[in-house]
């Protein structure tokens, strides 16, 4: 039997006024209705793809945090969740910088009352809506002229005697766009291969698997402060030439995630004389530039343009993509998804499919590109003093909380921490063998876990430290770490672990 059921939808003034009317006849059915989408019905490389930063770990910690605000009366051993597995500066107690939030105030509520304003804060958000019109309206798919502008004088400022260029820079959502737009044009088939530093940031990993493309692991000497190897990278690269591999990229992070190294300028040549010589793109993920606490930043553009400048005939092919992001630094402005990439070297024809990959997503966050603008060229004049009053303190509130942590974990009984240099985190190596530690072997056996996510996950249920298992960025086989963020304010954490860390090697070790 049918029914036949007649919808009349309300009539509106308009339409009633051309006296015009719908109704519309629906037969409803007898059927077994088919059932939701399951997972292999789909694109399996979604499910390969793998982000341990926001994987098992911090999902646990979000239904502990959730516990607590809902049950005071909750027999969990801590009160708040340390979220120190994401470099998320604002979720902890960073404050945002004034002189950011008062231009974007305005840039959001054009007619906001300014009278209490510095006058230069007024004057750039000016200055930015005359050249974007509205932060409601889409821009340019490149980004703003004026922003690209600022960019280009500020990598000139940053490199001393580079030549950057407003047409070379492309403003994207984060530079996790930048990375998706790159290895996106790149991924020819799945012999097409990336070399990613090993530990790396799993965004790598997880876009490679999504292009259906070919990971190749270097790894950083941990010995040797994380460095980068060129002798193992050239003996890669023969090999998986050899295998018929076309490796497109080399991807560098520095300041390094998860690592804190950063590399030396000598460091840097030798990676761009392997891509000069096997023609590898380079994918300079220098998002944590501003963030070095002991010795200097290099930019690869820097480098690359002095060995240009001094031999043209051997560099000036060299392909160069650096990235930078407003989600770092000392504004740490992660939500707002402000992010750059500049292109060197890249044919005119090769930089038309990357602008049309920016114009298929529009333009990139248009307040976003703001906050870029207010990162590369900020205040001069009134807001300048509490500008670097603020900065200087996270600067220094940084520092000294990476040098705590440090301290404390190479205090820890069998573990070992490299001195961080750079970046938010710290990525200590847990030294526990199957000899020493055999309950613990049997234990993640049993669990079917990696012995560093063992850790974790006890770390977390017994102290609220929220923390990613090595084995989510890659270790060496057989070895095991972690990473936390060192931006939790405080040391009362950092006592936690250690009686927590205690605990665990008198319950494990023989
Ligand atoms: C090395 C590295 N690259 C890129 C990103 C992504 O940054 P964004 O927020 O700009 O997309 C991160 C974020 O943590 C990172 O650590």
């Amino acid at each position: 039997m049918l029914k036949t059921l007649t919808i009349r939808p309300l009539s509106l003034d308009t339409l009633a006024k051309s006296s015009l009317s719908i109704s519309r006849n629906y037969t409803i059915g007898h059927f077994t209705p088919a059932p939701p989408l399951n997972t292999q019905d789909l694109n399996p490389r979604t499910i390969e793809a793998k982000y341990a930063v926001r994987g098992k770990i911090p999902q646990r910690a979000e239904e502990l945090k959730k516990l607590i605000e809902r049950n005071e009366d909750h027999n969990l051993p801590f009160n708040e969740i340390i979220f120190a597995n994401i470099g998320n500066p604002q979720q902890l107690d960073q404050q945002p910088l004034t002189w950011y939030r008062q231009v974007l105030s305005i840039l959001e509520n054009p007619s906001i009352n300014t009278e209490n304003y510095p006058q230069d804060v007024v004057e750039r958000a000016k200055v930015i809506l005359k050249d974007v019109g509205s932060v409601g309206a889409y821009s340019n798919s490149q980004g703003s002229l004026l922003v690209r502008g600022s960019i280009a004088n500020y990598i000139n400022r940053r490199d001393g005697g580079s030549q950057a260029n407003r047409n070379d820079i492309y403003l994207t959502s984060g530079a996790s766009a930048a990375v998706q737009y790159l290895l996106q044009l790149l991924s020819v088939n799945e012999r097409s291969g990336f070399l990613i530093p090993i530990p790396q940031y799993p965004l790598y990993t997880a876009s490679i698997a999504l292009n259906n493309a070919k990971p190749i692991g270097y790894f950083l000497d941990e010995s040797n402060n994380w460095l980068t190897d060129p002798k193992q990278l050239r003996h890669l690269i023969q090999e998986n030439k050899s295998k018929n591999i076309d490796l497109k990229a080399l991807v560098v992070i520095n300041p390094g995630n998860p690592t804190g190294s950063v590399l030396k300028e000598n460091d840097i040549k030798e990676i761009i004389n392997i891509a000069a010589e096997f023609g590898i793109v380079i994918i300079a993920d220098e998002v944590y530039q501003d963030n070095v606490y002991d010795g200097e930043f290099i930019s690869f553009k820097k480098v690359l343009s002095s060995m240009i400048r001094q031999h043209p005939e051997l560099y000036q092919h060299v392909q160069l993509a650096s990235l930078h992001s407003t989600s770092k630094g000392l504004g740490g402005e992660c939500g707002q998804r402000g992010g750059y990439m500049e292109l060197v070297g890249f044919e005119p024809e090769v930089k038309s499919i990357i602008l049309k990959l920016c114009s298929i997503n529009l333009c990139s966050v248009v307040s976003g590109q703001a906050l870029v603008e207010l990162m590369v060229n900020p205040p001069h004049d009134d807001s300048l003093p509490l500008f670097k009053e603020q900065t200087s303190t996270i600067y220094n509130n940084l520092k000294e909380r990476a040098l705590t942590l440090h301290t404390a974990f190479n205090n820890m009984q069998d573990v070992t921490c490299n001195k961080p240099q750079g970046a938010m985190y710290l990525f200590p190596k847990l030294n526990f063998d199957k000899l020493t530690y055999p309950k613990l072997f049997s234990k993640a056996k049993n669990e079917d876990c990696e012995i560093d996510e063992l850790y974790c996950i006890e770390l977390l249920e017994a102290t609220g430290i929220c923390t990613v298992p090595g084995s989510g960025f890659g270790q060496v086989p057989n070895t095991y770490h972690l990473r936390t963020t060192f931006l939790p304010p405080g040391t009362d954490w950092i006592h936690r672990w250690e009686e927590f860390h205690k605990k665990f090697v008198a319950t494990y070790k023989n």
